[in-house]
């Protein structure tokens, strides 16, 4: 049974795959000649990541899919509920890069605290006279320990984020379309633990008491989730990370905002135009970038591998 990876396929998901009598393709056929391609070599399985789009039309054209895998956690990419009309199998890997994007957040946080971003761009290109105006310019760092980060979105990405931040000493505050409360395990080296119980507060109020406000929300319907109005409510020189979906923060009001100064830094794994965001993004001192790699570590390409093989196995066992 033939399985196109068409986006990349980690090596632990090919050998699972493989050895149990399955012929993975790994390839990058264009948009345009995916339909013809599927259907010329009997394709049942189409794995992808975000690149590749699976539409109604491409459904519609390829009758020999039973699944559609999505190597991630967004099926924003994806005619979900099309595809499963047809009786198509639809995947993700959930739960495989949390910890990935998690740790990508603090990146970027630590980046924009100390000014990385800009002393990256800079330092090569300043010579001996100019070096300490620099290490002036970047003297105001900040600290992340006793800060209060604002998580919205407490699903599994905002839930690790929380367990770092607790361990760094920050205060956590988050809001969710879930009101309650969400009880955090924070695992220790030494292996102790704690239990935090987190209640989940308006939006507004999140805004009101961040320093630092993540995003971790999937794609939303109704446009941008922050914008103007939100980024107004928030304090003077907050700072915002997302490494959610392009669209959830609106970027010129955060271009705005940052130019203004009420926000100090931001930082941007997703982008509204990707995968050409707009240069002002992209030259922004302030930003902290990164391509769209939250989920981009051997570990978590590993874990996504291995699901996809296990779930593909499973649902065809049954045919
Ligand atoms: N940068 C990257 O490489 C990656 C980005 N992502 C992005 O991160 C997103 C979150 O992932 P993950 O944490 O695993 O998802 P989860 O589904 O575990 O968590 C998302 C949470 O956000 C809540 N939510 C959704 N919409 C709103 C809203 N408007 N206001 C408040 N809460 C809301 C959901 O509630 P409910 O369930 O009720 O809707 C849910 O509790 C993904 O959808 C994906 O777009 C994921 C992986 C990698
Ligand atoms: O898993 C996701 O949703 C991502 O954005 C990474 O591919």
């Amino acid at each position: 049974m033939k399985i196109l990876a068409n986006d990349g396929l980690d090596q632990s998901g090919i050998d699972a795959l493989t050895e149990k009598g399955f012929e993975v393709i790994v390839s990058k056929v264009p948009q345009e000649f995916l339909a013809d391609f599927i259907n010329a070599h009997e394709i049942r399985t189409l794995l992808v990541r975000s690149a590749t789009t699976v539409r109604k039309e491409l459904i519609d054209a390829c009758p020999s899919l039973d699944i559609i895998g999505r190597g991630g956690v967004g099926m924003d990419n994806i005619d979900v509920d099309y595809a499963r009309s047809k009786n198509i199998h639809v995947i993700n890997t959930p739960a495989a890069s949390s910890a990935s994007v998690a740790e990508l957040v603090f990146a970027h946080l630590f980046s924009g605290a100390r000014f990385l971003q800009d002393s990256n761009r800079k330092m090569p290109l300043v010579g001996d006279t100019q070096f300490n105006q620099l290490k002036k310019s970047y003297g105001k760092g900040i600290e992340l320990r006793g800060k209060t980060i604002g998580i919205v979105g407490m699903g599994r990405i905002g839930q690790e984020v929380a367990r770092i931040a607790l361990g760094l000493g920050m205060r956590v505050v988050a809001a969710d379309n879930n009101i309650g409360r969400a009880s955090i395990k924070v695992k220790f080296y030494n292996n102790q633990f704690i239990n935090v119980d987190i209640e989940t507060e308006p939006l507004e109020d999140v805004l009101k008491h961040a320093d630092f406000l993540t995003l971790h929300v999937p794609a939303q319907k109704g446009g941008s989730m922050i914008g103007v109005e939100e980024i107004n409510k928030m304090k003077d020189g907050a700072v915002i990370v997302n490494c959610s979906r392009g669209g959830v923060v609106d970027e010129h009001a955060l271009i705005g905002a940052l130019n203004s100064g009420k926000i100090a830094f931001a930082g941007l794994d997703v982008f509204t135009n990707e995968p050409t965001p707009s240069k002002e993004i992209l030259n922004h001192p302030k930003i902290s970038l990164s391509p769209h790699t939250g989920a981009s570590t051997v570990e978590a390409q590993d874990r996504i591998g291995l699901s996809l093989a296990e779930q593909i196995c499973s649902i065809l066992q049954t045919y």
